[in-house]
């Protein structure tokens, strides 16, 4: 090793995923700084409750409740607190000192990483957070650096470990989403307030980021549509399953190419997709992310997408290149926003979804009906009708139907007088 002095790091949390930050760091210290080329100092974790009981036993003199003096004397702040404030506070603090920073909280990059990266770049620190996607997947830094020489058309996948793992449970264990969520949280899978996984805020958030990165144009939260699993029923959950089909939520980033210029379009939302894809093989907590860039083609990364010690690991990477940067030199640099591509709205996104219907139980009715999705421009792709009972199953095809014109025939069927109920609405991915 060599002479360089060692490196002050603040720990900002000592939760599911912090707790195992500090346990690496002061079992594997000599590791890691052989590694780097310094010592990886501990200098101290902030936290709410210094007596709060811990899954993992931490030494008692390092934990504080003073977040802003402990940030005040670090070479890097490692944030691990979730939420807006006060971590966007602190480390806007730790860069305008000079600090670099690693962070694991998507919602703050999705809402303020603008903010964070031009304080960084002001003063040539660094902002890194591998681990605000997909947990120990590694996204980031692939779409980042790897694919920054390519053209990335498309990024889709599974990003959210907690619902995965309730929709997991339920088609496999028959679980409500209330039990599943509860596991879930047990495991340390969800976040402080999992109304952010259920409701899908957390996936549209990594969407965000995704989003912006891949495409080299910042993609507000606000521009992401969201849709979480709390309408997910058990009915639905049966239909998928009758029609060899398992639900997910997803998260689809993709660059539009039309006439008049290339747009993005960000969204997340559940889907019915076919057992046999590869994303219904992604069971409990594990995320998988698939990437298709013009030359590289399709590319798909998968793990643990959520837990302390996976997420861990991701930080710790982080950590490690960004000690090694203070050591050796090197590049740092902010997130490339040159191309600037305009938002697609939702409402133009092609779209095909399987509707369950319940209609007057007549002949002929359906026919009647059906002209309905001729009127708003949606095709019929194959329907499917329950004798006796008036249940139908419809699929609506995709290539002129938009969200905007399904939303449409949805509330032209609603209204209609031969329609009982719209039983389901479920989106498809084949
Ligand atoms: N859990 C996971 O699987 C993953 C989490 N993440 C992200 O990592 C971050 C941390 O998640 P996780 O470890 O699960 O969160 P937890 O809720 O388990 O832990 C949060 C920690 O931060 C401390 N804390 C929170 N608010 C304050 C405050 N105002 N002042 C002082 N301390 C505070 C808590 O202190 P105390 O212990 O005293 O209450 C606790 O130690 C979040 O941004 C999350 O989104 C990212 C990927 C995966
Ligand atoms: N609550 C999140 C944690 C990781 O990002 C999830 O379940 O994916």
């Amino acid at each position: 090793m060599n002479s360089y002095r060692s490196l002050r790091i603040a720990l900002l949390g000592a939760g599911s995923v912090g707790a195992q930050v500090a346990r690496i760091l002061l079992e594997h210290g000599d590791e890691l700084a052989a590694r780097v080329g310094a010592p990886l100092e501990l200098v101290g974790i902030g936290v709410r409750d210094v007596d709060a009981k811990r899954d993992v036993e931490l030494p008692r003199e390092l934990l504080t409740t003073d977040l802003a003096t402990l940030v005040a004397g670090a070479d890097v702040v490692v944030e691990l607190l979730g939420g807006i404030e006060p971590a966007r506070t602190l480390l806007l603090d730790a860069l305008a000192a000079g600090a670099d920073v690693v962070t694991a909280n998507k919602a703050l990059v999705a809402a303020h990483g603008p903010e964070l990266f031009q304080a960084a770049e002001t003063v040539g620190a660094q902002v890194a957070y591998e681990a605000a996607v997909g947990g120990a997947i590694p996204i980031i830094r692939p779409l980042e650096q790897s694919l920054a020489g390519d053209r990335v058309l498309r990024v889709m996948g599974i990003v959210n470990g907690t619902t995965n793992f309730i929709l997991d449970r339920m088609h496999t264990e028959g679980s409500t989403l209330e039990d599943a969520l509860a596991t879930a949280t047990a495991l340390g899978y969800a976040e402080a307030d999992p109304t952010a996984d259920i409701e899908g805020y957390d996936a549209a958030s990594k969407a965000t980021i995704l989003a912006s990165l891949a495409f080299h144009t910042e993609v507000p939260a606000a521009c992401v549509h969201r849709e979480g699993i709390t309408g997910v029923t058990d009915a639905m959950v049966q239909q998928a399953e009758r029609t060899g089909r398992v639900l997910k939520l997803v998260a689809i980033c993709e660059r539009l190419e039309g006439d008049a210029g290339d747009r993005v379009s960000a969204r997340v939302h559940p889907v019915s997709l076919p057992s046999t894809h590869p994303l219904a093989a992604v069971h409990e907590a594990k995320n998988a992310i698939f990437v298709t860039a013009e030359a590289a083609g399709d590319l798909m990364f998968y793990g643990a997408g959520a837990g302390g010690p996976e997420t861990a690991s991701a930080v710790l990477g982080d950590l490690v290149s960004i000690a090694r940067r203070h050591v050796l030199g090197g590049p740092g640099g902010p997130a490339s926003t040159h191309a600037d591509l305009a938002i697609a709205p939702f409402d133009e996104v092609l779209a095909r979804h399987e509707l369950g219907l319940t209609v007057a139980d007549r002949p002929g009715v359906l026919a009647a009906v059906a002209g309905l999705f001729a009127e708003h421009d949606v095709s019929v792709e194959s329907v499917r009708q329950d004798p006796g009972d008036g249940s139908a199953s419809l699929v609506l095809g995709t290539h002129t139907a938009t969200e905007g014109r399904i939303a449409a025939v949805l509330e032209a069927l609603a209204a209609h007088t031969d329609v009982e109920r719209i039983d389901s609405v479920i989106r498809l991915i084949d």
